[in-house]
């Protein structure tokens, strides 16, 4: 992949949808910024505009500065990578979960702050990661986390509730209504380093570069989003009733040492399903029957 030395002017791209359409300040905070940095200013009209937008700056070698959630970040990436080209990436959290903003990149909160580290943060190469046909910046997974983070998609209108409790809302609807869809599958890690070619069922297989998703919950609590690997968290089929007693404990990293979690660390991963099955990436869903996916070690350079 190309390294590039930015020309031309930053293109902001804002989602307007993100964080259920409380974008104000940020659209308000920004008028400075574009004025002293001569940048471009765009609101995405419709989802895919962001990855369109952001292929077309890095074919130009501009630099981006994204304002919006997991889901914009992933549409940004996805244009930077099928671009093929590295530049700057200055990300403003501004959506529900922010994992990886917040969780990953330790990004600040507050909105002036997060602004002035997109421009001027320092940059570092960050791992991406390749899913299939498409590319993630924080992970993705395949089980009921994966319907629980597809539900909590569809309940976003939901007024006056924050992304963690309207996450934990679809979970325990997932748990009590839907545990049967736990998926039967397959996998080999790294071309068959580690290898479970029995069919087998789990609650959840989650591949990360950085430690939290679905708003915080900490899945693979070490997770380093710049060495270079992938970390996987394997949950085996439990009892429902191990589940809700496990599931809380995830939000602070606490299922490590459980007898049916198992973390591992690669660079390739291929996964089966027996059954078509939800995937999120990013956030995003998808239904799959095969997954293969690969790190992307320091594909992105990005402003912290
Ligand atoms: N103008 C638009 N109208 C409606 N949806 C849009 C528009 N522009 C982008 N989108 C879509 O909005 C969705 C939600 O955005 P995003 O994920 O960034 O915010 P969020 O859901 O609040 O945050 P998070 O994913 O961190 O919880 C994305 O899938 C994106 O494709």
């Amino acid at each position: 992949m190309k390294a590039s030395t930015p020309i031309g002017n930053p293109l902001i791209i804002l989602n307007p949808a993100a964080n259920r359409g409380r974008m104000r300040v940020y659209q308000d905070l920004l008028q400075q910024y574009i004025v002293s940095h001569q940048a471009e200013y765009r609101e995405t009209r419709a989802p895919g505009e962001a990855k369109d937008l952001a292929q077309q700056a890095a074919m130009a070698n501009r630099s981006i500065i994204v304002v919006g959630g997991d889901g914009t970040i992933h549409e940004v990436v996805n244009g930077l990578l099928t671009a093929g080209r590295r530049v700057p990436l200055g990300i403003v959290a501004a959506g529900s979960g922010n994992d990886f903003a917040w969780n990953t990149l330790k990004l600040p909160h507050a909105p002036l702050e997060a602004i002035e580290h997109a421009f001027n943060g320092t940059l570092i190469d960050v791992d991406a990661g390749r899913v299939n046909n498409s590319y993630f910046a924080n992970g993705f997974s395949i089980g009921l986390d994966a319907e629980i983070g597809a539900m909590t998609n569809q309940m976003k209108n939901i007024p006056l509730m924050s992304g963690a409790q309207l996450y934990y809302v679809a979970a325990l609807w997932q748990l009590l209504f839907h545990f049967h869809r736990c998926p039967w599958l397959t996998f080999l890690f790294d071309a068959g380093k580690v290898s479970q070619t029995h069919e087998k069922r789990y609650i959840l297989l989650a591949v990360t570069n950085g430690p939290a998703y679905g708003a915080g919950f900490r899945i693979n609590p070490v997770a380093d989003h710049t060495d270079g690997f992938l970390d996987i968290c394997v949950v085996e089929y439990m009892p429902i009733k191990r589940v809700l007693r496990l599931f809380p404990g995830v939000r602070q990293g606490k299922h490590v040492g459980e007898p049916e979690v198992t973390f591992y660390r690669a660079k390739t991963v291929h996964i089966e399903s027996k059954q078509g099955a939800t995937m999120q990436a990013d956030g995003e869903e998808s239904r799959v029957t095969m997954i293969d996916a690969a790190v992307l070690p320091g594909a992105l350079w990005i402003r912290v």
